[in-house]
């Protein structure tokens, strides 16, 4: 029989496994945006886009109703990942 702190340990060593997919996963995520801020900024488009982020907001809130995550989280969620883009988008731009 395992101990309650081996199951801890057990628990946390996926947790950390998960942590270091979500920040990589990240990681991709802004490389990505980094290149839409270069071109965004080559053909002065503004940083934010109010309408592409209401339907990814829209499709994030209906994946995580289907995966049991609280809608609400996954909106504050982009909204948080978002603002770090537009944050990045305005350097670009600002640098250019
Ligand atoms: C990356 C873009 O720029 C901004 C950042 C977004 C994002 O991080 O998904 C979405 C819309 C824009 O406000 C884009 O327009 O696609």
């Amino acid at each position: 029989m395992t101990s309650p702190l081996d199951d801890l340990e057990r628990l946390r060593a996926s947790i950390d496994n998960m942590d270091a997919i979500l920040l990589h996963t990240l990681a991709e995520r802004f490389k990505l945006t980094q290149q839409v801020g270069v071109l965004k900024a080559q053909n002065d488009m503004p940083p934010a886009d109010k309408a592409r982020e209401a339907r990814q907001i829209e499709r994030l809130q209906s994946l995580a109703a289907e995966s049991g995550l609280d809608p609400a989280f996954a909106e504050k969620f982009l909204n948080f990942i978002v603002a770090e883009v537009i944050r990045h988008h305005e350097k670009i731009r600002s640098s250019s």
